[in-house]
């Protein structure tokens, strides 16, 4: 039997990169709602201030702040009240010094006025005269026209994935349809005789699909189009037609199971043949996830993941995820988040190798605690127990407990 030369992660990435440098997802248009999660795939820039007038942030007085400098509680300062604003109307009125207009919360304040006196920080003593019992500083209780976002100013860049927070932004600018990257096609193929699917009762010796349906949420929540190819046996016709297929009708392929060196191991001449020898490497020295295998078919990249379920997840979130970030034209990797934590007990790790290690996070005495995930790369309860990864390179011998590590973080909530 030929056994596969791995390569490091660090070769595999840059392989990656140089064969698929760029994006070229087309672009399409979206209405507003549906864009969140959407890739943005140009600049977008405000044409207008926003707010486009001044506006009051409390219900009280528009001022010329200098009026109330020497205003105290023994000392108030009176002004004139020279009229009121109504909330949602154009606020005619210019005020000068010694002046005041009555605005609500979010009203407009007449020119002249930089700055609102609270309610409760004044008192009318009459119709038409107000005492004031607090100075204000310039520009208090108060947004200006453009202070939230200037025209021509890029707020949302191309590349962004859109939340809540872009969405309302472009809403506050009024723009009601957005131009995103399309949804990235990836075609998901489970292989193997043992493999039978979800709603069947499996035999002795039979394991239902896991992969398939790990990889497509993944993907899923990517913001992907993903089609599920179903099960393929461990036979290179049947392989050959089903990848074959996939790369047809998709822009990226996952194939799990497969991918080591057995008999039954077909994926990687499968590849072979439908690529014209693009198998561009077979086999990373990591763990987990050793036999992986990645190839060009027409240009569609074919990775071949490993059937254990903790290893395609992995491979999947390690290497899979920033290609398809890149190839939606997005700086930011979905599930990509790392946040620092400390690490609860010793981990060995072999040099030479980069190693994947599944944590929990805890949260304890201010700090997250990163909890190894003990368990084997077949065992799917390893990643419902894990909330991410920790990346260990090639170069370390292992981590020690107390050492505050980066966890890459795996879920969504
Ligand atoms: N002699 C060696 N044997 C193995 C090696 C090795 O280096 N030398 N590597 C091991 C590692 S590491 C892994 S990972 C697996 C990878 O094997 P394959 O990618 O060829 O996958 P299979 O043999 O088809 O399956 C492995 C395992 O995963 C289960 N599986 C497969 N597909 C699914 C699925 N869709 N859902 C759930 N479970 C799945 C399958 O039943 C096997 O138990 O090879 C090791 N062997
Ligand atoms: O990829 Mo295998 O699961 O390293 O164990």
């Amino acid at each position: 039997m030929e056994f596969f030369d791995c390569i490091s992660l660090a070769k595999a990435q840059t392989l990656i990169n140089n064969v698929l440098p760029e994006c070229t997802t087309a672009v399409e248009e979206t209405e507003l709602i549906e864009a969140l999660g959407r890739i943005v795939a140009e600049d977008i820039a405000a044409a207008d201030h926003l707010p486009p007038f001044n506006r009051s942030t409390v219900d009280g007085y528009a001022v010329l702040s200098r009026d109330t400098f020497s205003a105290g509680e023994g000392a108030p300062v009176m002004l004139d009240i020279i009229g009121e604003v109504f909330m949602g109307q154009s606020a005619d009125y210019t005020i000068v010094s010694g002046q005041a207009v009555i605005v609500p919360t979010g009203g407009m304040l007449p020119a002249g006025a930089d700055g609102v006196v609270m309610l409760e920080h004044a008192e009318q003593s009459d119709q038409e005269t107000l005492l004031v019992a607090k100075p204000i500083a310039p520009g208090e209780n108060m947004v200006a026209k453009g202070e939230d976002i200037k025209p021509g100013t890029v707020f949302v860049a191309a590349g962004t994935r859109l939340t809540a927070a872009e969405i309302g932004a472009l809403a506050a600018c009024g723009i009601a349809r957005v131009k995103v990257r399309r949804r990235l096609t990836v075609g998901i193929i489970s292989t193997g005789d043992e493999v039978v699917d979800v709603i069947a009762v499996p035999e002795n010796g039979q394991v239902r699909d896991i992969n398939s349906y790990t990889l497509a949420a993944m993907l899923t929540a990517a913001d992907c189009q993903v089609t599920r190819y179903g099960i393929t046996k461990d036979n290179y016709a049947d392989l050959l037609a089903a990848i074959g297929k996939a790369a047809g009708e998709n822009q990226l392929v996952l194939v799990s199971g497969g991918s080591s060196v057995g008999a039954r191991d077909h994926t990687v001449q499968v590849i072979e043949e439908l690529g014209r020898n693009k198998v561009i490497f077979h086999g990373l020295a990591v763990r987990p996830g050793k036999p992986t295998i990645f190839g060009l078919i027409d240009h569609v990249p074919v990775f071949g993941l490993p059937g254990h379920p903790v290893a395609a997840m992995t491979i999947c979130q390690m290497v899979v995820m920033p290609l398809v970030s890149r190839l939606q034209g997005s700086g930011s990797c979905k599930a990509g988040w790392r946040i620092p934590a400390r690490l609860t007990r010793n981990c060995a790790s072999a040099p030479g190798r980069d190693d994947f290690l599944r944590v929990k996070l805890i949260w304890q005495a201010g700090e997250y605690r990163a909890e190894p995930v003990l368990g084997k790369s077949g065992l799917i309860s390893v990643m419902t127990q894990a909330d991410g990864v920790v990346h260990v390179p090639a170069d370390s011998s292992g981590l020690y407990a107390g050492d505050v590590v980066l966890v890459e973080v795996m879920r969504e909530a």
